[in-house]
């Protein structure tokens, strides 16, 4: 695909993604506005239920078929709303890959892994044959770090490291432009959870892939993103590089969800949390969607606030009018 333009792989402009129910449309994408470069990995984080496996799963419209898009959506220069499911095969896998969080329900367990490969390779290069799909197979194995004679195996007989790391070479075999790993090592302890993602990193730097990755742990992000997006009740309420948001968050929000995490100080052994909970997505507020949990709250909070460019990032808060 050409990258010409700025080298830019996705942009979402104004993206809203409404899930229709029977109470009304959910809007658990908002208006969001961002941009991956070639090469990139954006950290997207915020609370349970804030929108960020709509935002990821929407990217690739896996979606129940009601769901409603607007705004802007592209792919280096496709153009995703307004493509059919027969389309969207054709992005699926080969222009943007997807990396879940538990392998053990999106690969499917009675499948050989060799099979596995096959099948996506088949989808996309039809007259593939078995063989050439297991010498692929062979060669990505190797590069996660699995011994190609396993392939002969179902993923049940893996550990669920080994089939994060299976799930990884399937994302990339098709060697996408684009990787959504959406919490890809919640489920797994904390070492082997450091191994897969210098493993996401390592390979991401060796195809110069970018990467979505999608989690509530800023733990995860701060080992890999180089930016780092914070959504809220649907919106993306502050974008900065990582150390930015680190080192120097603007959003309330943002300060609030750092100072969340769990502290393995002896002498500071306390849970914050951030009291108060976000607005139905069913039924949201005019104004600043973070007011009622805001520690700034001003009057002009009644009224939503627009996006501010401050100190190289994007902040959605009247603190930096
Ligand atoms: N199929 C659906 N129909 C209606 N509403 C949905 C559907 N899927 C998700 N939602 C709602 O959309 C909102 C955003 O959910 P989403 O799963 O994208 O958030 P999240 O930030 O990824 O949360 P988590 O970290 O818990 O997965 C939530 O209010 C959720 O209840």
């Amino acid at each position: 695909m050409d990258y010409s333009q700025d080298k830019i792989v996705l942009k979402a402009e104004s993206l809203k993604i409404h899930y229709h129910t029977q109470k009304g449309y959910v809007r658990a994408v908002d208006g969001i506005d961002l941009v991956l470069k070639k090469g990139e990995t954006i950290g997207i984080v915020g609370e349970s239920g804030c929108g960020k496996s709509t935002f990821g799963q929407g990217i690739l419209k896996l979606l129940p078929a009601k769901t409603k898009y607007e705004g802007k959506l592209s792919v280096g220069k496709i153009d995703i709303i307004p493509l059919n499911e027969k389309e969207m095969k054709k992005v699926r896998g080969k222009v943007v890959g997807m990396i879940f969080q538990d392998p053990m329900t999106s690969l499917n367990p009675i499948i050989k892994v060799e099979k596995l490969f096959y099948e996506t390779l088949r989808e996309h290069e039809p007259g593939i044959s078995f063989d050439a799909a297991r010498e692929r197979a062979a060669r990505i194995l190797e590069k996660v770090g699995i011994e190609p004679e396993r392939m002969r195996e179902y993923p049940f007989q893996f550990s669920g490291g080994m089939r994060q790391r299976v799930m990884i070479a399937l994302a990339l075999v098709l060697n996408p432009d684009i990787v959504i790993a959406d919490e890809p090592t919640t489920s797994l302890d904390v070492i082997v959870q450091a191994q897969i993602l210098e493993l996401l990193d390592e390979l991401r730097r060796s195809y110069d892939t970018s990467v979505i990755l999608i989690t509530h742990d800023l733990g995860v992000v701060a080992q890999m993103a180089d930016k780092i997006a914070v959504m809220y009740a649907g919106q993306m309420v502050e974008q900065n590089v990582k150390n930015k948001i680190y080192y120097e968050p603007k959003h309330p929000y943002t300060k609030l969800l750092l100072k969340s995490i769990p502290n393995t100080n002896p002498e500071d052994l306390q849970l914050n949390f951030i009291p108060g909970s976000p607005p139905s997505l069913l039924n949201v507020p005019e104004r600043c969607r973070f007011a009622s949990r805001c520690p700034f709250r001003m009057d002009i909070c009644e009224k939503e606030p627009p996006v501010f460019g401050i100190d190289g990032g994007q902040v959605k808060c009247w603190l930096y009018r």
